[in-house]
């Protein structure tokens, strides 16, 4: 036995490969697939035209997500593209003997939030969906991607994939987070610090005290956002909170399987002397809670300080001039105090319990900016069950904002949330890429705590004033 020092990404890596292809990519097991109505179609017309079946249908699992409507669910799909795509997913997912959570079914939800939240995401798997926030699973030790749709073809048909080995990067944050400090706020602030681009070609692990002392919803938000730095996917190292969460849940292994769990995902760590072909370290106390004022998600900056001058970006003058003219924003000026006009609460980054805890912790016993428009819109069913079991609801209405039906939303407005025109959105999702959330909107991304200081005073806000 070989006692090399390895990484997680590594142990997890090896223990799937099916076949090593000389200087070509490695053919690798996938343990779960899922898919989305807007990716998987095409790819069984594919399945089909060549006579493949699944071979395994009960590792993939279907959820209806992109382009559902968040109002009156129960009314038929108006959109025809929309009202195909949905047909196609329920239809092939019957066909070929694949769980279908669609429009209307008591799980159904955003694809990154109803895997962990079933117990169908574990560590030390092999994750894949036509989707690239795939990485989310990543927060559980898992390998977990983002495919196109011809590889979604490949692994109905054959439960594998080819891929190169990425380059291995590791983000170490310590120190203890600060006042109105949230997962959302750690990810973007790394994202400002290495830029868009700053982990192409990199699979990332996390590690350290900050991600030590997270809660998986919080593991899951930062690894979710991993792609927005050019990463093939983040992963952070199981432990008794990653254990903790996926106990008992429905789908979750139980008996002697979860004992073998257990063992197996204690040996799912990074050896102490082994090494990454790049390493960053960062201190918590220097991160504040954060904002964007540019059009890629590494255009960010702590809330309190001005938008920086143009020689003082990471990412290239022209991309920068553009991002601002676009924004309509000024080098050098303060964020706070910028007018907004829509609030988002949701997507597969923020669209869980804990952050509308946090949300309502400062809209509680205020009241919406009368200017503002608020989409609050759970991840899953399960995630609005919780908000409304949890008392949540009623101190959302007491504050005069309503709750919408799960789905992906105005995160990439598929569906007839967008944002108008010009207007300016606080948004807690993940994307802020012209148009993103609809032709010609502004967005800028932020944690569910800057989102409701923007929903309560119409303005960017400092959150700790409000706390
Ligand atoms: C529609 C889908 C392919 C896309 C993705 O891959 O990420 C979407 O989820 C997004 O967030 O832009
Ligand atoms: S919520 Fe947004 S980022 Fe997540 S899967 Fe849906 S569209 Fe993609």
């Amino acid at each position: 036995m070989s006692s090399q020092p390895t990484t997680l990404f590594d142990k997890v890596w090896d223990a799937h490969v099916v076949r090593k292809i000389e200087d070509g990519p490695d053919i690798f097991f996938i343990d779960r697939h899922f898919i989305h109505e807007v990716t998987s179609p095409v790819a069984f017309l594919g399945l089909e035209s060549r006579g493949a079946g699944v071979l395994f249908p009960e590792r993939t699992f279907a959820t209806a997500d992109h382009n559902t409507p968040t109002i009156n669910q129960h009314l038929p799909v108006q959109d025809p593209l929309s009202a195909n795509q949905l047909k196609a997913l329920e239809t092939n997912s019957a066909k070929y003997g694949i769980s279908h959570w669609g429009l209307g079914h008591h799980k159904n939800g955003i694809v990154h939030v109803v895997g962990p939240e079933n117990g169908i995401t574990l560590p030390g798997m092999t994750i894949v969906c036509g989707d690239s926030h795939t990485s989310t699973h990543g927060a559980f030790g898992a390998i977990a991607f983002g495919i196109g749709t011809s590889e979604v073809e490949m692994v109905l048909a054959t439960q594998c994939i080819m891929q190169p080995k990425p380059q291995k990067m590791r983000i170490t944050v310590n120190g203890i987070l600060g006042k109105a400090v949230l997962p959302k706020d750690v990810i973007l602030y790394i994202i400002a610090q290495i830029s868009a681009s700053g982990a192409t070609g990199y699979f990332v692990e996390y590690a350290g005290e900050v991600f030590e002392n997270m809660s998986m919803e919080g593991r899951m938000t930062v690894c979710n956002m991993s792609i927005e730095m050019g990463a093939r996917g983040g992963i952070i190292a199981p432990d008794a909170t990653t254990l903790g969460y996926i106990e008992g849940r429905e789908l979750a292994p139980k008996g002697e399987a979860w004992d073998t769990l257990v063992a197996y995902a204690q040996t799912l760590k990074t050896d102490e002397d082994a090494t990454f072909d790049l390493e960053y370290t960062f201190d918590a106390a220097d991160i504040e809670p954060q904002i964007t004022y540019g059009t890629n998600p590494g255009l960010g900056t702590g809330i309190s300080q001005h938008i920086p001058k143009a020689g003082d970006v990471k990412d290239g003058e022209a991309s920068y001039q553009k991002s601002l003219k676009y924004m309509g924003f000024e080098e050098d000026e303060s964020i706070i105090g910028k007018p907004v006009d829509y609030v988002f609460l949701g997507s597969c980054t923020n669209g869980r319990i804990e952050d509308f805890r946090a949300f309502a912790s400062i809209i509680k016993g205020r009241k919406k900016a009368d200017h503002v428009t608020a989409w609050l819109v759970p991840g899953s069913h399960v995630v609005e069950a919780q908000i409304k079991e949890e008392g949540i609801l009623d101190i959302l209405t007491e504050a005069g904002f309503q709750l919408r039906q799960p789905g992906c939303s105005a995160c990439l407005a598929m569906n007839d949330d967008k944002i108008p025109t010009g207007k300016y959105a606080v948004s807690t999702s993940n994307r802020n890429f012209e148009g993103r959330q609809g032709p010609g909107a502004r967005t800028l991304l932020a944690s569910p705590l800057v989102a409701a200081a923007a929903a309560v005073t119409g303005q960017v806000t400092d959150p700790r004033e409000l706390l």
